[in-house]
This record gives structure tokens, sequence and C-alpha cells, in this order.
């Protein structure tokens, strides 16, 4: 397993003084921006596009982004999203019409390529593609809404996707993104995630430090 990391979605930040919070939620301790891309098309809401990512990197926001493209199609945007900074891209390989060219086209972009799966997608999805992405993102609620409950059965799903990262030797990821809270962090990295994705949280409590320390603490008891 590598190092876990906290990835605070901005989903929930405050929009009006967002470089402020980002740089702030940082200071707290996150590792990563998860920067959630919504099209009101693939999911049904309006989010954010490359203009915003940009936008960060000039307010001078220096900590890897993470974006989660909930977008159809993908492959316009990912230019667009190395344009602007972005460091990882992952989509939903069901609103690619070419899963592998997306992945490939990620990467000639120099970003980390990810793949997606919601929750009822199941895992053949990743049949052919354990040698080319760097990321596995799991969501445990449906895409499109922060504050979600996570959904119990992704506690399965991420053991089997533990079992095929660690059968594959390669350092994939294994992210997981929906109702992650400081009360079941431990249990969803003991499944096998190291990639925790926080949005309500970690943006809707009154000290970002004291919620990332809790988290970490809660970490800390998984071997
Ligand atoms: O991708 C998302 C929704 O599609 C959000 O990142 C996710 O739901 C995180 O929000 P929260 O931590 O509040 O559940």
């Amino acid at each position: 397993m590598q190092p876990f990391l906290i990835a605070p979605s901005i989903l929930s930040a405050d929009f009006a003084r967002l470089g402020d919070d980002v740089d702030q939620v940082l200071a707290a301790g996150a590792d990563v921006v998860h920067f959630d891309v919504m099209d009101n098309h693939y999911v049904p809401n309006l989010t954010f596009g490359p203009m915003l990512c940009q936008a960060l990197r000039d307010y001078g926001i220096q900590a890897p982004i993470d974006v989660h493209l909930m977008v159809e199609p993908v492959d316009a945007l990912v230019p667009q999203f190395a344009e602007a900074g972005a460091s990882i891209i992952s989509f939903h390989p069901e609103a690619s019409r070419h899963v592998d060219r997306t992945l490939q086209l990620i990467k000639q972009h120099g970003c980390e390529a990810g793949v997606v799966l919601n929750p009822a997608t199941p895992l053949s999805v990743l049949d052919y593609l354990m040698d080319k992405v760097d990321l596995i993102l799991l969501m445990s609620v449906n895409p499109g809404f922060g504050g979600q409950s996570f959904i119990p059965a992704t506690l399965q799903k991420l053991k089997q996707v533990r079992q095929l990262i660690d059968q594959s030797g390669r350092p994939i990821r294994l992210e997981v993104d929906g109702g992650v809270k400081t009360d079941n962090i431990a249990e969803i990295a003991a499944a096998g995630a190291d990639m925790f994705v926080a949005g309500s949280a970690i943006f809707n409590s009154p000290s970002y430090r004291d919620t990332i320390d809790a988290m970490r603490a809660e970490l800390a008891k998984v071997s």
C-alpha cells in the first residue's frame, strides 16, 4: 500500500472565495485537491471547468489537482484540463467511446490517468486496463452531488479491487469518493483504499485541521 492521501472535494468549498478556501484546506494538512467536473448531462448537476483549474494554479495552488470528469463525451476536455494544470485526470469508462484511447490521451498530455466506477459498475470494466491506469476511483455514492451517504457494498468492492491491484504489481492508487467521514474512514482504508475524497465532512466542519487530524488518527489505526 502507498501512503494514505486525503483529497478534499472542492464541491463543498466556498466558491465565492475558492482560492483562499483551498489554501486553507491544504494548510490544514490535505494532500490533494479533488476537482469535481459535472456537465448536467452525464450527471444531473453542473459545476466548473478548466478555467477554474487554471485560476487555482494562477492563485498559487501547488498541490496536485485530481480532476474527476463526470462528463460525456470526455476527450475534448482532456487537453484543456492538462493545460490548465491538472495532475490526475479520471473519467467514467461508459462516457468514453474509446476508453483505451482516452487513457492514452491523458498520458500523452502529461497527466496521470484514472478510471471511475459507479456503485453499480462491474469490475469487469477493468479487465484490459490494469496495465494502463494510474488510479482507480470507486464511487461510494451515485455521482452528481455532495453530502450523500456512503454505500456499504463499496467495502466489498474495494477489497476486490485491492486484490486486482496487488496482483498487477503496479502502484495503482485506489481512491474512494462519497460519504467518507471521520467515523468510517478507517473501515474504508482497511478494505483497501489509499486515497480518500471527502467534501462535506471537511468543508462543512468548523475546523479543517481538526477534521483532517481526526481522519489521520483513524487512518493510523489501520495497519
Ligand atoms: O464526486 C462527488 C459527487 O459526485 C463528490 O466528490 C463526493 O460526493 C464527495 O462529497 P461528500 O464527501 O460530501 O460525499
